[in-house]
């Protein structure tokens, strides 16, 4: 046989590998190494660890061995924990991660805003494992393989990593994983499918389709037929619009504390079950509203805050950014029985050129994005508004916020960390300002 030349597969570069004492987590989760280079990040290490590492960029090392495990070490329960991309905490005592998400918010104020909060309280916790009620999946179709994934994004990459099951995700949406994989590798929409969301409602399950297309009959009715087995509501969102599959299906609704809400599928609602709900009522009760009092809410979304805080006997204002959310607020508060002002407005502006910006208000209750509200606190400090509770899912923004608002005469009172993203890094704090 005739010899003929192979290029040999390159060899990776040997990297050295590294015997480090893990010396901290840093706001994302990861164990922080001293490397002769610099500091160094590794996923899935945790502080006192003697792990063996390999430095595989200018800022991260990959764990290859935990030589001497933590105390708090847990082995995590999910078979997908090592690809999927969807949880950073398993590896971690439920216990420890919460300290750790208090530790990082404490941090983030003393450094960057020099503050201290007057009291910590308790954590509020509730469900750990089946709490999330919302989850984007996304969708591939080979089409030489003729073959369909769906599942979750792998960690900091496109890749799909195909899941049965998924130990975060509320029980009615988990059942849903396997049966919704097999009517989608059918579907002519398969091709053309951007990704999948569900969305765990109080009446049943939402499946949201994101698709480019208008879909077949063929598919129309193997939706129908799905829905009515799995007791589901199936909804189709284009570019511009949103639309029920049957249309006859009346809006999804959830609960709010005293309350029951509709709102559109795509629109923003909180990702736990249960602390959603629990999040209000501390919310209310650290503003401690008064009947007639005026109350401005910011980031108001479709109401979930405002109506109790209506109910409570407050005159409340209500901003918020996307139209058609105001609009549902709006018929929410009718709904409830209760009369709300809300206004459409983007809050990264300033408020002067606002019909509602020249009015007074008492107390303030803001629940940006993770963006924070940077513009906002400037004109709630200037409006000498005497008490704010600020609700934050970014402690970095949340920190550069309360800053403004120390410099403004504001203390921090009150703050606790609210559990809303059990087994990842993610955090949510609610806090409460009060001029001295
Ligand atoms: C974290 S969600 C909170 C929604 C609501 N408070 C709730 O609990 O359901 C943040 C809300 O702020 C709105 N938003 C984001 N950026 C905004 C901006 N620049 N101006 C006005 N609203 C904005 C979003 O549309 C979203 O409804």
């Amino acid at each position: 046989m005739a010899q003929i030349y192979k290029p040999q597969p390159r060899q990776a570069k040997n990297k050295p590998v590294l015997a480090q004492t893990v010396v901290g987590l840093d706001h994302q989760g990861r164990g922080v190494i001293r490397t002769p280079q610099g500091v160094r990040f590794v996923a899935n290490a945790l502080p006192g660890e003697t792990v063996n590492v390999m430095v595989d960029g200018k800022y991260t090392a990959s764990l290859l061995k935990v030589l001497e495990p933590s105390a708090h070490r847990e082995k995590p329960p999910c078979d997908y924990y090592q690809s999927c991309g969807g949880c950073d905490f398993q590896h971690l005592e439920l216990t420890a991660q919460v300290t750790h998400k208090q530790q990082t918010v404490q941090e983030m104020l003393r450094k960057f805003a020099g503050i201290e909060a007057q009291a910590w309280l308790t954590p509020l916790q509730a469900d750990a494992w089946h709490y999330r009620r919302r989850a984007r999946l996304a969708v591939h179709f080979d089409r030489k393989r003729q073959q369909l994934t769906l599942g979750f994004r792998a960690s900091q990459s496109k890749r799909i990593v195909a899941i049965d099951s998924c130990l975060t995700l509320a029980q009615p949406l988990n059942k849903l994983l396997k049966p919704l994989r097999d009517l989608v590798a059918n579907l002519a929409l398969a091709k053309h499918l951007g990704h999948v969301e569900l969305i765990e409602f109080a009446q049943q399950p939402v499946v949201l389709l994101r698709i480019a297309t208008r879909i077949e009959q063929s598919d129309r009715t193997q939706l129908e037929v799905f829905a009515e087995a799995n007791n589901v509501a199936v909804w189709l969102a284009y570019e511009h619009s949103v639309e029920p599959l049957v249309a006859t299906q009346i809006l999804p609704q959830y609960h709010t504390d005293g309350a029951m809400l509709s709102c559109q599928p795509t629109d923003f609602i909180q990702s736990h079950r249960q602390l959603g709900q629990t999040m209000v009522a501390q919310a209310l009760a650290w503003l401690d509203v008064q009947v007639n009092e005026p109350v401005i809410e910011l980031f108001a979304g479709s109401g979930h805050f405002t109506i109790p805080l209506a109910q409570a006997g407050a005159k409340v204002t209500a901003i918020e950014g996307v139209i058609s959310m105001v609009e549902q607020l709006q018929h929410n508060a009718t709904a409830n029985g209760v009369a709300v002002d809300a206004f459409c407005a983007n809050l990264e502006q300033p408020w002067p050129q606002q019909s509602w910006g020249g009015k007074t208000y008492k107390k303030a209750l803001l629940d940006p994005a993770r963006a924070g509200a940077a513009m906002a606190v400037e004109e709630i400090a200037k409006r000498n508004i005497a008490r704010i509770v600020y609700v934050s899912c970014a402690p970095d923004t949340l920190a550069r916020d309360a800053a403004t608002l120390k410099a403004h005469g504001y203390a921090l009172k009150r703050a606790q960390v609210i559990d809303m993203f059990p087994q990842t890094h993610h955090i949510e704090v609610i806090t409460l300002f009060e001029r001295e």
